[in-house]
């Protein structure tokens, strides 16, 4: 998979469960502002984005992320491959109920895999909250293929 950001291979192989972390433009400031609150739980995570979402993540929380695509340009489709893989444990999907999105068709798809597959999934911060502070989630960082 491409991958946007650089990271040491040592980074790359390292065995940590993963989260996927997506934001519509007028939710990236409450995500961001939520990554920063929990950063020392995130760290704990591989984080994979979209592109933008992880641009903003990365410059203003200092978490590394696996960038993605932007979402308009195939990143919630990657994202959702990553769902439907499994290879990502919780999905954080700050989704903008107000604004028409011209890749509305690919966020559809992308909160279908999440609940075809069984990924907990987050679409707002105060479900953000529980998910991160969930004993299933502490369990997971002890034991990643758990
Ligand atoms: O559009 C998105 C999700 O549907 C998010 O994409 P960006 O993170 O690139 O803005």
């Amino acid at each position: 998979m491409a991958l946007g950001s650089s990271e040491s291979s040592k980074e790359l192989a390292q065995d940590k469960p993963a989260i996927a972390l997506v934001a519509h433009d007028a939710c990236k400031k409450d995500l961001v502002e939520w990554a920063r609150f929990n950063r020392g739980t995130l760290s704990a995570f591989t984080l994979y984005a979209t592109g933008t979402t992880g641009a903003r993540l990365e410059a203003e929380t200092g978490l590394k992320v696996r960038r993605l695509l932007s979402g308009p340009y195939g990143g919630d489709a990657q994202i959702g491959a990553l769902v439907s893989e499994k290879r990502v444990c919780c999905l954080i999907f700050f989704w903008d109920p107000l604004t028409p999105q011209p890749h509305d068709v690919d966020v559809k798809a992308l909160l279908r895999l999440a609940v075809l597959h069984n990924i907990p999934t987050a679409c707002n911060r105060a479900t953000a909250d529980f998910l991160i502070s969930s004993p299933l989630l502490k369990r997971l960082i002890a034991d990643p293929n758990g």
